[in-house]
């Protein structure tokens, strides 16, 4: 049966995905609607499939069954028309770590097929703006875990995408950058962009997503609007609630140094 044309007002229609490693079934069919102009927060366990998820809808990963629609553009058929429009942030980055920061986000825009001023301009404002101009002269293999997200996020946001999947964008982030990165993505959205990002800090979440997909066992548990999700819980106590508590809660005795 033919699938349904997709909901015009979708950034990203995740449709039926499926993936299994070897015996492992990473993800068990996932439908998700995210809509344009939301900041959309992808929860989970560890090992839930967030990762999994988010590689298919992005291009890294194929599917072993369904489809990914970007503004209505079949990534899997039509990759070079459909991936313009994504601007990715990756989990466990592999990156051309012998490249300085300014070298790397460069690379990222002529990559894009983007004109050279134009890269050279924006990689000074991405420098600034994540509080990196120090790092544009250093070799990214030097650089710590927050300064590799940082000089990621600024290679996924170079050519200006309409969608932005970012996976864990906060981790190993401090504080101050965290804020940056925070406004970046905000006024990013307030301008008609759309934000899909995982995230294990739900009060991150609650901050600032209006959206929310609740992901378990490679399946969605919960999705919709964050009030919805919620239902009159706090997130942290709905998530429990969806995916369960640990099942062997038992006391490390041996641990215990008096
Ligand atoms: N390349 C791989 N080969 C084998 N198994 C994999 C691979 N990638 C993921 N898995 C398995 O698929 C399942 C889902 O993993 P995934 O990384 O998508 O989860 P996640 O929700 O992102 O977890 P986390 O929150 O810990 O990052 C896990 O059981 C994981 O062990």
């Amino acid at each position: 049966m033919p699938s349904p044309p997709p909901a015009p007002a979708s950034a990203l229609s995740l449709r039926g995905l499926h993936k299994r490693f070897g015996a492992t079934v990473a993800v068990a069919g996932i439908d998700l609607e995210i809509p344009t102009h939301s900041f959309y927060g992808v929860v989970g366990p560890n090992g839930a499939g967030k990762t999994t998820t988010l590689s298919m809808a992005t291009g890294l990963l194929e599917p072993d069954a369904g489809g990914v629609l970007v503004h209505g553009v079949d990534l899997w058929r039509e990759p070079a028309a459909a991936k313009p429009m994504l601007g990715v942030l990756p989990d466990g980055l592999h990156t051309f770590d012998r490249l300085t920061g300014a070298e790397l986000i460069s690379y990222a825009g002529l990559l894009r097929g983007m004109d050279r001023d134009v890269v050279r301009e924006r990689r000074d404002d991405l420098l600034a703006a994540l509080d990196l101009r120090q790092a544009g002269s250093t070799l990214v293999t030097d650089f710590s875990a927050g300064m590799t997200k940082k000089i990621a996020l600024a290679c996924a946001l170079v050519h200006a995408p309409r969608v932005l999947v970012l996976d864990e964008p906060f981790e190993a982030v401090d504080p101050v950058s965290a804020g940056a990165i925070r406004r970046i993505l905000q006024s990013f959205v307030a301008s008609g962009g759309t934000v899909v990002l995982s995230s294990h800090v739900m009060a991150l979440v609650e901050r600032l997503c209006d959206h929310v997909a609740v992901v378990g066992g490679g399946r969605v548990l919960a999705a919709g609007a964050i009030d919805e999700v919620r239902a009159g819980q706090d997130l942290e106590d709905r998530f429990v609630g969806l995916v369960g508590d640990v099942a062997d809660s038992r006391d490390l005795a041996w641990l215990r140094q008096s």
